[in-house]
């Protein structure tokens, strides 16, 4: 095993003494304190050029997934770019006078060198101009006090690049595909255009409906959607299994759906809510929700929005070439956004792998860098619910405040895990992908990818769990003999984001990557029996 596991987690003596003030930090540091510290966000961005208006460039791309999906042959009924009476329209005016084309064109040469600035790259014709400042939101869009007056509550004094851009773009009415790295603030991006345009609550039917792949993430994005939304009547609902089941939504005023795609295909079937009047549709995590397993429920959802001017976008920091392809065929005038590079981490993750030799050998790294040095909260990813209980079961004498979370679990034992970790109660969460996509735990200094993740977006969304809105973070990839032919495609995400990596690695060659989940041996060093 590499020297020295400890240094991973450069920080703090893992003692008692140590977690009495660890841990009231955690407990005790308001969300707004720790908001203001992560202002730092927005000088992050390197500059990479890209022409301004750019023609969808002809790529030889990868099949699509085969079969065809009905649901998505609705999107083209509705792909018309909206004309935006608010908004600077780029297309050339026969009439206009040279005066006016000289403005427009300073103008979008403004527009080029701003996006420049903070690293926005878009596809697409009349692509609004990035957002300068939150007070652009009233002074070009009309949006509302409340609003406003919400965003500086949570210290959001400037908007994110992905913000600055993909907001201006939902507000004109336009579809929209967006990829930016994890902790960027992709949330309110979409969540700020709807609540704008819907202005007030109202009893006309649910208007925004937002998927998100997993339960702890539509849970997260309900929250947060009502924070933005405080002061205002809005009925913000999440899909709950019960309201899935027996709730009849014609009688229940609501006015943004979150949900599952399962349970809103579930309630669907029930024929007791109609989504014939959504105006929105976020797809959160989309290259999640593309995936073949959940592809038929995301597809009856989006028959089931049928209203004609529907806004729809797709959100996430990992866009795979084929579902790029897919929302190009059926979102052929949406705009793309892209912030920085497609896939790759997050620029302020300081990554390390580490050759753990054996199972044995993690097992012994790990406990290592716990009695040695540790700087919680830490999360631990591994392949599988049972390596997760098993890892669970081994470390939780270990003197650690440690939490699991998997699928296994009953809903409220998974809801406890993550308020938990969350409020500081437990400090090590050990988790499978199942909270690797979206969550938003703040402060997480370190993620030990305990089992090398099975794909390179799986490496990206696990270890985005930290360094988030600007704030610095590690993450440890332990490897075994097993997991060498697929060290150079996380090696590139590495390169990718600026990490170094050792030149043998770099000359491995490229697996073709398909799940990788290797057999592995128990975690456990008891037989079962004898774990108390
Ligand atoms: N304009 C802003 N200024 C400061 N902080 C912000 C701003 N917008 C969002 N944040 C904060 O940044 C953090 C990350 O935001 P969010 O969860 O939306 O990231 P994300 O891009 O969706 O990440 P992921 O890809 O992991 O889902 C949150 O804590 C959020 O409150």
């Amino acid at each position: 095993m590499e020297r020295g596991t400890s240094f991973l987690f450069s920080g703090t003596k893992f003692d008692e003494k140590k977690f009495a003030t660890d841990f009231a930090r955690f407990k005790d540091k308001k969300e707004a304190d720790l908001l203001e510290d992560e202002l730092g966000l927005l000088d992050s961005g390197k500059s990479e050029p890209e022409p301004e208006i750019v023609a969808v460039k002809k790529r030889k791309r990868k099949a699509i997934v085969s079969g065809t999906v009905e649901g998505f042959s609705v999107f083209k009924t509705s792909s018309k770019p909206a004309t935006v009476a608010n908004e600077q329209n780029y297309q050339d005016d026969e009439n206009g006078t040279s005066k006016e084309k000289k403005e427009l064109y300073r103008q979008i040469e403004r527009d080029a060198l701003f996006r420049k600035k903070y690293n926005i790259h878009i596809s697409g014709i009349n692509v609004p101009s990035p957002l300068k400042n939150f007070s652009e939101l009233s002074s070009r869009y009309g949006c509302e006090s409340h609003l406003l007056h919400n965003l500086a509550e949570l210290g959001f004094e400037e908007p994110t690049p992905i913000q600055r851009q993909a907001i201006p773009v939902l507000l004109s009415g336009r579809q929209c595909f967006a990829c930016a790295p994890t902790g960027s603030g992709k949330t309110l991006a979409f969540i700020c255009p709807m609540l704008m345009k819907f202005k007030h609550g109202s009893t006309n039917g649910i208007r925004g409906v937002i998927l998100c792949p997993t339960r702890e993430l539509a849970a997260q994005t309900t929250r947060e959607c009502k924070k933005m939304a405080k002061g205002n009547a809005f009925r913000i609902k999440l899909m709950t299994k019960e309201l899935a089941r027996s709730a009849d939504f014609s009688k229940l005023p609501c006015d943004i759906l979150i949900s599952t795609p399962l349970r809103l295909q579930l309630a669907l079937r029930k024929k007791k809510i109609s989504l014939s009047r959504v105006e929105y549709l976020v797809l959160d995590e989309s290259d999640k929700l593309f995936e073949l397993g959940l592809l038929k429920q995301i597809d009856s959802v989006v028959k089931a929005c049928s209203n004609p001017s529907i806004v729809r976008s797709l959100f996430s920091a990992t866009l795979p070439d084929f579902v790029e392809e897919l929302a190009r065929s059926v979102m052929p005038d949406a705009v793309r956004v892209i912030i920085g590079r497609k896939n790759t981490a997050s620029e302020s993750i300081k990554q390390k792998l580490v050759f753990a030799g054996s199972e044995e050998g993690k097992l012994i790294a790990l406990r290592q860098s716990f009695t040695e040095s540790l700087n919680p909260p830490v999360l631990i990813f591994v392949q599988s619910k049972e390596r997760a209980q098993e890892l669970y079961e081994e470390i939780k004498f270990d003197n650690i405040r440690v939490g699991v979370i998997h699928a296994d679990l009953y809903q409220i034992q998974r809801e406890n895990a993550v308020d938990d970790f969350r409020s500081g109660k437990t400090w090590v969460l050990i988790a499978t992908d199942v909270i690797a996509r979206g969550m938003d735990f703040k402060g997480v200094n370190s993620v030990i990818n305990y089992d090398f993740p099975d794909s390179a977006a799986a490496y990206i969304h696990r270890i985005g769990r930290c360094g988030r809105a600007g704030r610095i973070g590690e993450a440890i990839t332990f490897y075994t003999e097993d997991d060498i032919p697929y060290l150079r495609n996380i090696a590139n995400v590495m390169s990718a984001s600026g990490c170094e990596v050792p030149s043998w690695i770099m000359a491995l060659h490229k697996q073709k990557w398909k799940k990788h989940r290797p057999r592995r041996d128990s975690i456990l060093t008891k037989p079962k029996n004898d774990q108390e």
